[in-house]
């Protein structure tokens, strides 16, 4: 280590996939650092998201349930990086904090999970499908008005067990996760994005540092991935136009094509009585612009009270 001996404290939510982010990360930081494991010590921070498992997201409300208490401790130097999925990122930083380091983005498409149906398109009429994303919720209701929506909050494990339980005959999980938690198997199919816009940001893990801390810096450097940068810069310039938080159904997805960024975007009503959807091609590093430009398109269409449709 360049600056000091000590240890490079990694901090993390204690869920099973916030810990294989986490290690991720370490393994990638000890490959291009040539450093032994025991040059980072992981420390898991529990948040107010962690805590209430029993009520909707949108219940306890405010941008940063999974992330705030961890940005505390970086902050007060209790840890000096953060891994994140950036897909539950609030848009803006605290003061003093950045996010400048990207890891190579996993697959960013829904996986379709169901013990009786291999696809949506075979979901009988009044299947009841389980799902707490405002965002899936409102794509599936869209397109299968037909369908039938209840609450299916926590964890892959516990959501596995809900559907073994017939709480639901299907749900949905990213195939980043569970890729990530070698579970790829319980995915019966990938949706493809032109069926089922993924997050802003999804299957993207994003490290957050102390603004002043170099020797942060260096080593998260070596890491970054460029492309995946360009990506996350559109879909987040586009998130924070939108204004996006846990409580507006918003889908966004920046892809490389032949060297160019296509980005493309849907917002919804709640119910799903309604989407507007819309793209924008430009160069690599265009990214910011098109993100913005293309929301005031999709603002512009929706018109006041889009979102307001419970
Ligand atoms: N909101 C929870 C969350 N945050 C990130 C992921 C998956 C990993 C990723 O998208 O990077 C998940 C679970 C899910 O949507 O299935």
């Amino acid at each position: 280590m360049p600056d000091s001996t000590r240890p490079l404290k990694i901090g993390t939510r204690g869920s099973m996939l916030a810990l294989a982010q986490a290690h991720e990360t370490r393994d990638r930081l000890s490959d291009a650092h040539g450093l032994p494991s025991d040059a980072f010590d992981i420390v898991v921070i529990k948040t107010t998201g962690d805590r209430i498992t029993d009520r909707p997201l949108k219940e306890i409300g405010g941008k940063g349930l999974f992330t705030r208490e961890i940005e505390d401790a970086l902050l007060a130097g209790q840890i000096d990086i953060a891994v994140h999925s950036m897909k539950d990122m609030p848009t803006i930083q605290p003061d003093g904090l950045v996010i400048d380091c990207l890891l190579p983005r996993e697959d960013v498409r829904d996986a379709f999970v169901s013990p009786h149906f291999a696809s949506i398109g075979e979901l009988p009429a009044g299947t009841v499908v389980g799902s707490s994303s405002l965002r899936r919720r409102a794509q599936l209701a869209y397109r299968r008005p037909d369908l039938q929506l209840v609450e299916f909050r926590g964890n892959v494990q516990t959501r596995m067990r809900k559907l073994d339980e017939g709480v639901a005959a299907a749900t949905f999980l990213a195939m980043a996760g569970l890729s990530r938690l070698d579970m790829l198997h319980v995915a019966r199919n990938a949706i493809d994005p032109a069926e089922m816009l993924p997050a802003v940001a999804q299957g993207a893990i994003g490290i957050e540092r102390r603004r002043d801390d170099e020797r942060a810096a260096m080593m998260l450097a070596a890491i970054h991935d460029g492309d995946t940068g360009h990506r996350i810069a559109a879909e987040r310039a586009y998130l924070t136009r939108l204004d996006g938080s846990c409580q507006t159904p918003i889908a966004g997805l920046a892809e490389l094509r032949e060297g160019r960024l296509l980005l493309r975007g849907e917002i919804l009503r709640p119910d799903g009585s309604a989407a507007i959807s819309g793209h924008r091609e430009g160069g690599l590093t265009d990214g910011a612009a098109m993100g913005a430009d293309l929301a005031e398109e999709l603002l512009g269409r929706a018109g006041q009270g889009f979102f307001d449709h419970l």
